[in-house]
């Protein structure tokens, strides 16, 4: 007789690019990270927030008889600072951290961006592994090397491209993340569905929501797909200079952010980031709708499958001119002109650049109007 199955075994994805390096999915996998880093690292940093030490203990175990430097850091935004960043690299002076040794991020994406910024700039550069810890992070801000932190014009102005030689997405971690933040990450999961792989779409369209939990073969699936999405997109165009044809190239990711990060800002990062791009996917597909093709019924599919995970899909908080405001410093504008990733249909992104103000007012109201 058998009993219950167990965890399936992990999954593999590697990252072909210039600086080959694997995502691993799975359960409990702190065994991994040693091999990880590789040979002839003696000294480590684990970039942490203070809440999530509890994890360190039994990360630590494991990276056997290297010396290893918690650098415990502010939580979530409160991280993204440029002072933030300077204590660690003092910190990281302190210890003596050299070329041949390595920077850990343990947390969610607000850890990782600032912990890859850190090992990004640390002399020149370092190698750095991403132990995500929120599922935001897993399929989306510890893959594919953007790195970076805020300043008071705006959402991650300041950063490199730097990209890792690992990572591990230990689901078991997620077993304590607040169920506000799960939902938070699947706004990343869905985007990519509609950016790429449908497949998303129809999982997230046919599950119960509250059955996507940690331990859920489906929640697992989702994962590994949106990451094979980001893979894809980042091989192809991991410094964001451009896609072949139609097709934005990296940029495509940033679907849903233009507003996104706009919200964010304007409500000093009391909204979650998953949360305001979801505002920012239903924002982009009904400017779609006015100033391109994209059909009314894919409009309400991105309500209704956003909805259904339990995201915002309308917003009113902001007068539109201040929102205008901090969209002109997105990094996809070009001189005066807006830029916003768009969809002709599920799975058909392009680029819209200069839409009339017209238009843009119009896609914000309908926001309002469903909120
Ligand atoms: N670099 C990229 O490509 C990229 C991609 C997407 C998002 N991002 C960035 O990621 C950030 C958002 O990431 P996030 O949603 O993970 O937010 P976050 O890092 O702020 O984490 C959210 C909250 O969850 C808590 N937390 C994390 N793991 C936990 C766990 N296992 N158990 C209990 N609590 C836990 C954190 O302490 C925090 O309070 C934003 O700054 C965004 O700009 C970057
Ligand atoms: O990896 C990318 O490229 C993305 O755009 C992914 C986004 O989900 C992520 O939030 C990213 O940090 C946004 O990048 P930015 O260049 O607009 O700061
Ligand atoms: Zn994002």
């Amino acid at each position: 007789m058998t009993g219950p199955a167990g965890p399936a075994a992990p999954t593999t994805i590697p990252v072909r690019g210039a600086h080959p390096y694997d995502v691993v999915v799975g359960h409990h996998l702190g065994d991994r990270l040693a091999a990880m880093l590789g040979e002839g690292v003696e000294r480590v940093a684990v970039i942490c927030p203070e809440r999530l030490e509890a994890f360190v203990d039994d990360l630590v175990d494991h990276l056997e008889d290297r010396e290893v430097v918690v650098l415990a850091v502010p939580d979530g935004e409160e991280g993204k600072q440029a002072a933030v960043a300077e204590a660690c690299w003092e910190a990281l002076g302190e210890a003596g951290l050299t070329r041949s040794d390595a920077v850990v991020t343990l947390g969610g994406g607000a850890t990782t961006d600032l912990g890859g910024f850190v090992a990004a700039t640390w002399l020149r550069g370092v190698k750095v592994v991403h132990v995500p810890t929120t599922l935001l992070a897993m399929v989306d801000a510890a893959v594919g090397g953007k790195t970076g932190i805020n300043t008071g014009a705006g959402k991650n102005l300041v950063g490199a491209f730097h990209e890792p030689s690992g990572v591990l997405c230990d689901l078991s971690l997620l077993e304590t993340l607040p169920r506000e933040e799960l939902v938070s990450g699947l706004a990343e999961v869905v985007k990519c569905g509609f950016i790429a792989d449908p497949e998303i779409l129809r999982l997230v369209e046919e599950t119960d929501p509250d059955a996507l939990v940690p331990s859920s073969p489906v929640l697992r699936e989702l994962v590994e797909r949106a990451i094979a999405v980001k893979v894809e997109v980042v091989v192809a165009d991991l410094r964001e200079t451009g896609g072949s044809g139609d097709h934005p190239g990296r940029e495509a990711l940033n679907y849903g952010h233009t507003l996104g990060h706009a919200i964010e800002r304007y409500e000093e990062y009391g909204v979650r980031h998953g949360e305001a791009v979801a505002v920012g996917c239903v924002f982009v597909a009904e400017l779609a709708a006015r100033a391109g093709t994209l059909p009314a019924s894919v409009v309400e599919r991105h309500r209704s499958v956003l909805g259904r995970v339990g995201l915002p899909v309308g917003y009113a908080g902001a007068p539109f001119d201040d929102l205008l405001a901090h969209m002109r410093v997105d990094k996809k504008a070009r001189g005066s002109q807006l830029r916003f990733v768009v969809l002709d249909d599920v799975a058909r992104p392009r680029v819209l650049a200069g839409p009339s103000e017209e238009d843009l007012r119009a896609a914000y109201e309908a926001l309002g109007e469903q909120s």
